[in-house]
């Protein structure tokens, strides 16, 4: 399915220091690009869910001394989608109301019919009644996924949407955010070389101090998995986050 581009969906720029309790976490200039997705990898602890954090307006815990910009200089607050890395998941709720929280609290009716077909989607037509506790961790991040896709923001933050899923699903998984999430402004953070090289315009490597570049294929996303430069993409990419990993 061909959908063009978002028109609300800006690029985004984070400039500036973060520290915590006196130390520099990062000092990074990341730019999204407008209805693209930027995969951000690095080692454990480096910052890239801080970087999330710092995006949504949320609490860090540290301190940030930079700007937060979106491209069209419009406010970043109220046009943002966000699935931590934990699924938040609402334990008294059923998942179907889980999903069409957003619209409730907006006080607005909720679309059920697109829940509905969204937990289809994530495989969770069966499971829509339960609560969260009657789910798998895979299970519940399915549901915190079609959550976050229901609410079809122009500015999407996924911290590892998909690591709790087993290898088809993630692939499963990959190809519906990408559809999904067509034309949106998308920051994915992930731990996974294969996921990068697939679902990437744009490839950011967090190091200590920095988020530097990475060659993404050149053909345009979602890529095939066993396409040559997909793979090739992954194997190189894979090589260097075991070199920032030692360094
Ligand atoms: N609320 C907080 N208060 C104090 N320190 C925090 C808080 N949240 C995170 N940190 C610290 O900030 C650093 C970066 O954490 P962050 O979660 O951004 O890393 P990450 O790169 O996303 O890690 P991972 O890949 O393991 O999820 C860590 O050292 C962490 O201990």
């Amino acid at each position: 399915m061909t959908r063009n581009p978002d028109p609300a969906a800006p690029g985004i720029r984070l400039c500036g220091t973060h520290g915590i309790a006196q130390s520099v976490l990062f000092d990074a200039d990341i730019a999204l690009g407008a209805a693209e997705w930027t995969c951000l990898l690095g080692p454990s602890g480096v910052g890239k869910s801080t970087v999330l954090r710092l995006i949504a307006g949320l609490d860090t815990g540290g301190a940030f001394d930079g700007t937060i910009t979106a491209s069209d200089a419009a406010p970043i607050e109220g046009r943002l989608g966000y699935m931590a890395q934990s699924d938040l998941l609402m334990p008294w709720l059923s998942v179907m109301d889980n999903v069409v929280i957003g619209a409730k609290l907006r006080g607005e009716a909720p679309d059920h019919a697109r829940a509905r077909s969204l937990l289809d989607r994530v495989g969770l037509r069966a499971h829509a009644d339960k609560t969260p506790a009657a789910l798998s961790g895979g299970m519940r991040q399915r549901a915190a996924l079609a959550r976050v896709l229901m609410e079809d923001r122009p500015i999407v933050l996924l911290d590892e949407p998909f690591s709790a899923l087993d290898a088809g699903t993630r692939a499963d998984m990959q190809e519906l955010a990408a559809e999904v999430l067509h034309g949106k402004t998308v920051l994915l953070v992930t731990h996974d070389p294969a996921e990068a090289a697939r679902l990437g315009h744009q490839i950011l490597v967090m190091s200590a101090q920095e988020a530097t570049p990475w060659p993404a294929p050149s053909t345009p996303p979602i890529r095939a998995i066993e396409a040559p430069d997909t793979l090739a993409c992954q194997s190189a990419l894979l090589a260097h986050l075991r070199e920032v990993q030692a360094a």
